[in-house]
């Protein structure tokens, strides 16, 4: 269980108060999968890296139930180009001081699971956006995590590939039974990918609404009008944001 408890987070710039989040409170429960949506700038991945544990709340508290083990996929993938696809993905249990030989057979396991068996020697340059975007995702999955924080994954994939590892996050989250957060710009991943949807407001982020989405979860779900009706409530909640109510 995740629980986020009336947080506020602001950054200072040359004596310059920033306010990124106010009052922040939802709690995300073990095995559920949450999406974050909101306008540009509106704090999105701050809350993911407070989440992370990557930054620290000026107020209020982040209470993660337990010890869970928890992988991490960055915007733009955050791979290093000067190692191979194999040394990425082993990266994580490289720094938790795995055998050489358990990391081998990991690592050649999620090459296979993410259909990149093969391009174990490439570097990331030489592979395409959706290849990248598997090693980042075979990489945060080597040390299975419990929680996945996922930052807009599969915002620069051209439609097919991002259908595909959309796809496959569900699978993971399914078949895995991981909690999944992931934020994103994307009204129809959000309800795919999210059985709790949370809407943030302009920066600063507040919520503005937490949609209940329990269909999520199935491959079957984009085709049904549930699946439609919750998107157009998701737009319309964005769209007064943006616009004020609609005439
Ligand atoms: N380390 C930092 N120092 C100062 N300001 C920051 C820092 N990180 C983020 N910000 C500011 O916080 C605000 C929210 O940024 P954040 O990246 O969390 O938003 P976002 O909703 O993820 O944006 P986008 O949708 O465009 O990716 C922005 O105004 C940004 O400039």
């Amino acid at each position: 269980m995740i629980r986020v408890d009336s947080v506020n987070l602001s950054f200072s710039h040359e004596g310059e108060v920033n306010q990124v989040l106010q009052g922040i409170s939802f709690a995300v429960k073990a095995e559920g999968s949450c999406a974050i949506i909101g306008p540009s700038g509106c704090g999105k991945t701050s809350l993911l890296f407070l989440l992370a544990g990557l930054l620290q709340p000026d107020a209020g508290t982040i209470t993660i139930t337990g010890s869970p083990r928890t992988g991490t996929i960055l915007q733009h993938y955050g791979l290093f180009p000067w190692k191979t696809v194999v040394e990425n993905i082993g990266l994580g249990l490289q720094l938790k001081g795995e055998a050489k030989d358990r990391i081998g057979a990991r690592v050649e396991g999620l090459l296979a699971e993410m259909g990149l068996t093969g391009f174990g020697r490439h570097y990331p340059a030489q592979l395409s956006g959706g290849m990248q975007q598997r090693v980042a995702m075979a990489r945060a999955l080597a040390i299975e995590p419990q929680i996945l924080f996922m930052d807009e994954p599969l915002s620069s994939l051209d439609a097919l590939s991002r259908e595909r590892l959309q796809n496959l996050i569900l699978q993971v989250w399914r078949d895995k039974r991981i909690t999944t957060i992931l934020v994103t710009h994307s009204i129809e991943e959000a309800v795919y990918l999210g059985r709790q949807i949370i809407v943030l407001s302009q920066r600063p982020g507040r919520i503005l609404q937490i949609v209940d989405n329990p269909g999520a979860g199935s491959r079957e779900y984009r085709q049904t009008e549930q699946f439609f009706h919750n998107c157009n409530q998701l737009r319309r909640i964005l769209k007064e944001e943006d616009h004020g109510p609609e005439a």
